[in-house]
């Protein structure tokens, strides 16, 4: 008999409980990776939801988590289709859960089948289900936050080195190497490697003016853990530890304070989107608001390729597609302009940003597309001034001439 380990959006060695679990045990450990089909082909918003720049990342981080499973003598395979068509069922299989409705799916298929011993693990999210407090999800980020920042801790950490070797995955179907453009506010690397070293290089010293510089465009305003968190290079108790252990050292300030407040965010996202299922991907969202959403090809065609002529909308869809990044300042401003001005079918705009999105997550994604439609976690109907926005964010234009 093998061990399995059934690799997700879990791409690291560090805190990883199922690798833990497996190394118990003196059987042979395999490492598995399953793109789905249907990642790879056009779906009904028009996209082919693993694009180019997320492929290209995801590929980094594989080669990264390849190399360092290699130094532990496992193995590790990549394959495009269903887990059930390669893997013996009658092998002991362990894994991380995943938060999105469709990947739940196939794990509870894969369970169903399962002849042999599986275990599944925590690990995507900061707290662990035991830990969180409610019943029900408090509808509103405010509630969620009140209620767990100071009362809910992550469990402890198991930590284990990553090494520096790479190993090569080539993926089973034709793939494009992609150059980097050199005005990217993301020049990093996927990988668990390189996302230690962001980790310590923020918290060396932006972390200091973090609040402050947080919504700008630049490579250090913001942390840029986001593509790591989402592939699992990195897991969210690591970030949280760490951060701790920087607040011990150099004290707490506002900054510090408010990246834990950042990845509460997350961590709200994620809860509710394992709460609600199937019904973040509605269009009257998870308020069931009905509205008579528009879908207007040509229409959402210029926003994706940055055209509609709103110079600040355009800076940020092109700096997207050139690069697979996008700030959060950005990401408010397209989605709440798709959805408020131009009122198109919001989840058209989120589908877009799957497909492009080095930093794709299914929960946060979906989340804060819904919130910005008014048909998610927020009781407001919130309606962007852009030329505001201009003025405060972007008042020389740096911005947008690195772009237009
Ligand atoms: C329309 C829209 C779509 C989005 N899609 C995604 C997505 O697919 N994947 C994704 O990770 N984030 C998404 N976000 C949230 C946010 O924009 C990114 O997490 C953030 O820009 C990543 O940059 P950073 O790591 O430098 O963030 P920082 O400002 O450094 O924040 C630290 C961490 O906190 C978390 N975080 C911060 N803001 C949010 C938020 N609003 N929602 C959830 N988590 C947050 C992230 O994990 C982030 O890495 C989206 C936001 C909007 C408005």
């Amino acid at each position: 008999m093998k061990t399995i380990i059934w690799y997700q959006n879990d791409l690291r060695v560090d805190d990883h409980l199922p690798l833990e679990e497996a190394l118990r045990y003196d059987d042979p450990i395999e490492g598995h990776f399953f793109i789905s089909p249907k990642q790879l082909v056009e779906n009904r918003f028009g996209v082919i939801p693993l694009g180019n720049e997320r492929l290209h990342f995801l590929k980094e981080s594989l080669e990264d988590v390849a190399g360092s499973l290699d130094a532990l003598g496992i193995p590790f395979f990549v394959h495009v289709g269903h887990p059930l068509e390669t893997l013996d069922p009658n092998d002991r299989l362990l894994f991380q859960r995943a938060v999105g409705y469709n990947e739940r799916r196939r794990e509870e298929e894969v369970m169903k089948k399962w002849k042999g011993e599986y275990e599944t693990f925590g690990g995507f999210t900061l707290f662990e289900e035991d830990d969180i407090p409610f019943e029900k999800m408090p509808f509103l980020f405010t509630e969620f936050r009140k209620a767990v920042e100071y009362d809910v801790r992550p469990r402890e950490l198991v930590s284990r080195k990553a090494t520096a070797a790479t190993r090569d995955v080539t993926f089973p179907f034709p793939f494009q190497e992609i150059e980097k453009d050199p005005r990217t506010a993301f020049p990093f690397k996927g990988g668990e490697l390189a996302a230690k070293r962001r980790l310590n290089d923020y918290l060396s010293v932006p972390i200091r003016t973090y609040k402050e510089t947080r919504n700008g465009f630049g490579v250090d305003d913001s942390t840029k853990l986001s593509a790591y968190l989402a592939n699992g290079s990195l897991s969210p108790r690591r970030v949280f530890f760490e951060l701790e252990a920087h607040e011990r050292t150099h004290g707490v300030n506002e900054s510090t304070y408010w990246l834990y407040f950042e990845l509460l965010w997350r961590e709200f996202f994620q809860w509710v989107a394992l709460e609600q299922g199937k019904r973040l991907f509605r269009t009257q969202g998870i308020r069931s608001k009905r509205k008579d959403w528009r879908v207007d090809a040509d229409v959402i065609e210029k926003w994706r390729r940055g055209e509609t002529g709103i110079d600040f909308v355009d800076a940020f869809m092109r700096e997207l597609n050139a690069t697979g990044w996008m700030s959060n300042r950005g990401r408010q401003i397209v989605a709440n302009y798709f959805a408020k001005e131009l009122e198109q079918d919001w989840r058209y705009g989120a589908a877009y940003f799957e497909s492009k999105l080095i930093d794709y997550d299914v929960a946060s994604n979906y989340g804060n597309w819904a919130y910005q439609a008014g048909v998610g976690n927020d009781s407001r109907n919130r309606r962007f001034n852009i030329e505001r926005q201009q003025f405060t964010y972007d008042p020389d234009g740096a911005f947008r001439n690195r772009w237009l």
